[in-house]
């Protein structure tokens, strides 16, 4: 747990803390999850340039996120045919790294779990999810409760532990 913390501590503002490479990821219920990181694509593209929202231009570190993880609180409305053509470019392996990394709101509890927010990216996760993808690529924000009072209003938690 101390590596974890030595994480946490460290990371400040809206960037991606951890460093390039393996990471250990805890979620709020202690499930640890060995998962990579990269800046750049598998055809060595760089990432940070496809694709930013405003959330997470300034983050380039692109993480391969377990599905498992993600909370998504608010459901999604979904366009068929996008989800559709989402999934057989994400199959394609070529093909692939046309689909930009989605923003994940990370936010660490008062008792030093962690947890991970999605609102956006509403098809590339419906598209991941039918194809039983266990990761998604995605960049981390560092965010706050009242971040997340911003996405759900009333409805966010009033302390995540
Ligand atoms: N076959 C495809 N269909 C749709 N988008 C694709 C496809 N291949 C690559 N992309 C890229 O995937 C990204 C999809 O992002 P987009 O904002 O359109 O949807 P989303 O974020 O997954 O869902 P939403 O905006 O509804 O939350 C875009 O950058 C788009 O260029």
């Amino acid at each position: 747990m101390n590596f974890i913390k030595q994480f946490a501590l460290q990371a400040s503002g809206r960037i991606a803390a951890p460093p390039s490479g393996h990471k250990l990821w805890a979620t709020p219920q202690r499930q640890q999850v060995v998962i990579k990181s990269s800046t750049h694509s598998g055809n060595g593209k760089h990432m940070a340039n496809l694709d930013n929202s405003v959330h997470s231009a300034g983050i380039e570190e692109v993480h391969n996120v377990p599905m498992s993880v993600i909370k998504r609180p608010i459901p999604s409305v979904l366009d068929e045919m996008k989800v559709q053509s989402l999934m057989a470019t994400i199959d394609a392996e070529t093909d692939a790294d046309n689909v930009p990394p989605v923003d994940i709101l990370w936010i660490t509890g008062s008792e030093g779990g962690n947890y991970y927010f999605s609102f956006g990216g509403c098809h590339r996760f419906e598209a991941h999810k039918r194809l039983n993808r266990k990761t998604i690529k995605a960049k981390l924000v560092r965010s706050t409760l009242g971040d997340l009072y911003h996405y759900m209003g009333s409805s966010a938690p009033k302390y995540l532990a």
